[in-house]
């Protein structure tokens, strides 16, 4: 076989692991190209593919490949064809503004009009896609994720990791590509990511929390309905999926569905003459999850079949669970009986996280997403109130997104860049000489007096080119200023600090860390400064 026909023959074996449209999207514009010395070669048609494929799906990819070749290859991908940042920051952003997984999809593919196949198609990628590069620019610059950057990628686009993590945390990162392994057909529509581990815990949603812990431990028993209610994107489904996934551990028969899902198969059943089908369907439920179920309003037929499976699963003690965008009162045209039935169990709304909460809501989407970010850059994103988590998250994505494509460092200043027109504020005013010089001197515990002074030793002269390296980098002053402000050198001087400091970040990825950490203490104070 040559590399077409192996990668055909790959092909096939991926179309029957991940969904059709993981497959349209990432595989169907894929190459085999050769395959020689034991690597084979898979032409890809963007660099945002490319990333796919290396983070993704690669485990997947020389999984099959060794079942289809007999041997191990080494795999590598090629961009065939060229997009540009602002694809894939698009493909990124649309991403982030579409939330992503199992049920988002399954919400929104009955949501979406039937003509947007391409958009559909979007809404299977999932988290960033991550590729390093070691192109240096300007200013300290991301740490690729993994040291093996190769030659042909250095040419490529790249979306960043962070910095670099200690070889414990990397001992310690789960993934998310086991996920790409599960059967689709028969299997759970539950998003692997909506557990109650990766669900934090506010103010504004403890009572909603804890009553679906309550009722995912003994469901039937307690809370019976259980009524989620809250605005858009705040954790409804969430937390409705992760009861979910505590029932199907325990060995219980779990159905998650949303009411258009619901009225479509009732409207198909009612039609196809299935309806002791469908009611047999439902009926057999340990844990009934309706999403959105203010949708069913208004819905004759639809209300009248939930009412039945309602009443058949709750004389069962079986568990239901729904979540609306308002509480049954609010819910115009439901049916009264209906709207009782609802008020019978616990109703339990989520409200907005306050600004403490979406720090952490922000810290643990960023570390499940394997990306380090600052403090000081989580309470930039978390400082403005917001509506929504998804918003939230996909400011964070889009920060991200923003240092990866553009090869910088994450800072505050770029974050606000990054969300400009969302956030609808400036940027922050660039940093002052005055405060590097004192970030620069609480970094190395050095006296600013020494660092304008002529002493030579190496624990002042390197904070001070530190400092004349970040002054010229993150701040509006001339050559002419910052040697003003470093005990009056001149131009030249500052030049050669800074040539110094960026030549030895340019090598060294521990220089690298170091100067974004300084930069990190510098605009953290500012932070905190500005808070009190
Ligand atoms: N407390 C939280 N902790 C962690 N993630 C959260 C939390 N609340 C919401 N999220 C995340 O926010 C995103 C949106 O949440 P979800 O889809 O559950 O919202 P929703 O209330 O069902 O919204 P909608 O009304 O649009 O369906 C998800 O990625 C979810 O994981």
């Amino acid at each position: 076989m040559n590399a077409r026909q192996i990668w055909k023959a790959t092909l096939e074996q991926i179309q029957t692991r991940v969904q059709p449209s993981v497959y349209d999207t990432w595989f169907s514009g894929t190459v085999g190209l050769s395959f020689d010395e034991n690597v084979f070669m898979v032409g890809v048609p963007s660099a945002f593919a490319k990333a796919q494929m290396e983070v993704r799906f690669i485990e997947m990819i020389r999984s099959l490949l060794s079942e289809v070749t007999g041997c191990q290859p080494e795999v590598r991908f090629v961009v065939t064809k060229g997009s540009t940042v602002n694809e894939e920051l698009q493909a990124l952003e649309q991403e982030a503004a579409l939330g992503e997984g199992p049920a988002q999809r399954l919400k929104r593919a009955y949501r979406a009009p039937r003509h947007r196949p391409a958009l559909r198609a979007k809404l299977d990628s999932s988290s960033p896609a991550i590729v390093m590069t070691s192109h240096a620019p300007s200013s300290a610059r991301p740490i690729p994720h993994r040291a093996e950057a190769r030659e042909e990628e250095q040419e490529q686009p790249a979306i960043f990791l962070g910095y670099e993590r200690s070889a414990e945390e990397k001992a310690g990162g789960g993934g998310e590509q086991e996920h790409l392994f599960t059967p689709i057909e028969g299997g759970s529509m539950l998003n692997p990511r909506y557990t109650f581990d990766t669900f934090i815990v506010g103010k504004s949603n403890r009572l909603a929390h804890a009553a679906s812990k309550a009722v995912a431990e003994r469901p039937g028993y307690v809370y019976n309905p259980l009524f989620l209610y809250g605005g858009v994107g705040l954790g409804k489904t969430h937390l409705l999926h992760a009861i979910g996934h505590h029932g199907e551990a325990a060995g219980l028969s779990v159905l998650y569905t949303t009411s258009e899902k619901f009225t479509n198969e009732i409207i198909n059943a009612i039609r196809f003459q299935k309806t002791e089908e469908f009611r047999a369907k439902y009926r057999q439920i340990d844990i009934l999850l309706v999403d959105d179920i203010q949708f069913i309003a208004g819905k004759e037929s639809t209300e009248e079949e939930f009412f039945h499976t309602f009443n058949a699963l709750y004389d069962s003690n079986k568990q239901i669970v729904v979540t609306s965008d308002r509480p049954p009162k609010a819910i115009v045209s439901l049916q009264d009986r209906l709207r009782s039935r609802f008020e019978w169990g616990l109703l339990a709304d989520i409200q907005p996280p306050d600004y403490e909460h979406r720090q952490a809501i922000l810290r643990s989407k960023a570390e499940s997403m394997r990306f380090q970010v600052p403090p000081a850059v989580i309470d930039y994103i978390a400082r403005p109130e917001c509506r929504s988590v998804r918003e939230l998250e996909g400011a964070l994505k889009r920060v991200i997104a923003y240092a990866t494509l553009h090869q910088e460092p994450l800072t505050v200043s770029l974050a606000a860049k990054a969300l400009e027109h969302i956030y609808n504020s400036k940027p922050p005013a660039t940093l002052t000489v005055r405060e590097v010089l004192e970030g620069v001197c609480r970094y190395y515990n050095v006296d600013p007096e020494q660092l304008r002074g002529k002493a030579r030793d190496r624990e002042i002269v390197w904070p001070r080119q530190v400092a004349m390296y970040v002054m010229r980098e993150q701040t509006d002053a001339s050559l002419l200023q910052i040697g003003a402000e470093l005990g009056g050198r001149d131009h030249t001087t500052i030049m050669h600090g800074w040539e110094k400091v960026q030549a030895e970040m340019a090598t060294n990825d521990r220089v690298r860390r170091e100067i974004a950490a300084v930069i990190e203490t510098i605009e953290q104070s500012r932070m905190d400064l500005r808070r009190l």
